[in-house]
């Protein structure tokens, strides 16, 4: 059977190795830590232009993410504390709560890029630890802003990208909206590392408006408009280009339909993805000399 396997490898072409080798390949943000504990320099690794891929790669799940929950209305029983009598919370709540008992015991919440949304009373990990690189300032590491984005996720975006109405399939939808919420939580949080780097970069500049508590002076420093308006235009584009019917017949029209409005994306990242990122920024530098 070996004799079989080379003689099939032989024939076939050469571009598919490169294919499976790439597909094989580490995500960006994977080679970058496994670089970083090989090296055993965590700290002199990572870069302003490392973090922003990490972001940019974000995008792409926070769009499929969208994308995946607008195949459902809205259905409103599944966020309703009424709908559960005697529970006293939603079926939401009690989702996600129990999605991140059972994530926590595969040890989801020891990496620091991941925050639950209900950290009390979290099961400890059944899985041996796992040695993460510790790029952040421990103080700064426990900035957790998840009940801003719990209540702008259901209050304020659901409503615009979903559709009125009711299917019934609560289950499948808060399993989206779990998806949704992990994504979009994990990309604001991932201003800890964005800070970070660019405390590391400035220390002087950073330390003297932290000494000062000026708020003010941190968020003018770490903004970067022109980032921010081609952050918003990226992912208006990826919506657009991720959220088409694929056909195998080139199309004529050009009004094509998208699964989710590409500019609900965009007001998603200009009214709430950034501004809270850049909160969590502020938050995290504030602790950075503790
Ligand atoms: O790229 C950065 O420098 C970031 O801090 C990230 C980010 C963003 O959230 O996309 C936030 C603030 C900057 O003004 C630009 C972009």
């Amino acid at each position: 059977s070996v004799c079989k396997l080379s003689q099939l490898l032989r024939r076939l072409p050469h571009n598919i190795f490169i294919f499976i080798s790439s597909s094989l390949a580490p995500s960006p943000r994977l080679s970058y830590f496994r670089s970083c504990r090989d090296s055993g320099e965590v700290s002199s690794q990572i870069s302003l232009k490392s973090v922003r891929e990490a972001l940019i790669r974000l995008e792409d799940s926070i769009v499929f993410s969208l994308i995946e929950r607008a195949r459902h209305p809205y259905n409103a029983p599944a966020y309703d504390r009424l709908y559960l009598k005697s529970s006293g919370s939603s079926l939401a709540e009690l989702f996600v709560k129990e999605a991140e008992h059972l994530h926590a015991k595969a040890g989801r919440y020891e990496n620091p890029e991941e925050v639950p949304f209900f950290p009390e009373d979290l099961p400890s990990p059944l899985v041996p630890s796992y040695n993460y690189p510790q790029v952040l300032h421990p103080a700064g590491a426990s900035v957790n802003i998840t009940k801003t984005i719990w209540n702008m996720y259901f209050n304020e975006l659901l409503p615009l990208f979903t559709a009125e109405g009711d299917d019934g399939n609560y289950a499948s939808t808060l399993a989206s909206d779990l998806v949704c919420l992990q994504a979009i939580s994990r990309r604001i949080h991932y201003g800890k590392f964005v800070a970070e780097v660019k405390f590391r970069d400035a220390p002087l500049d950073y330390s003297s408006a932290i000494n000062n508590k000026d708020k003010d002076a941190l968020m003018k420093m770490l903004t970067f408009e022109r980032v921010e308006e081609m952050v918003k235009r990226r992912v208006e584009k990826k919506a657009m280009i991720f959220g088409q019917e694929v056909t195998i017949e080139d199309k004529e029209d050009d009004n094509v339909d998208c699964k989710v409005n590409p500019s609900v994306v965009s007001r998603l990242y200009g009214d709430w993805i950034i501004p809270l990122t850049k909160l969590v920024e502020v938050d995290y530098l504030l602790r950075r000399l503790e």
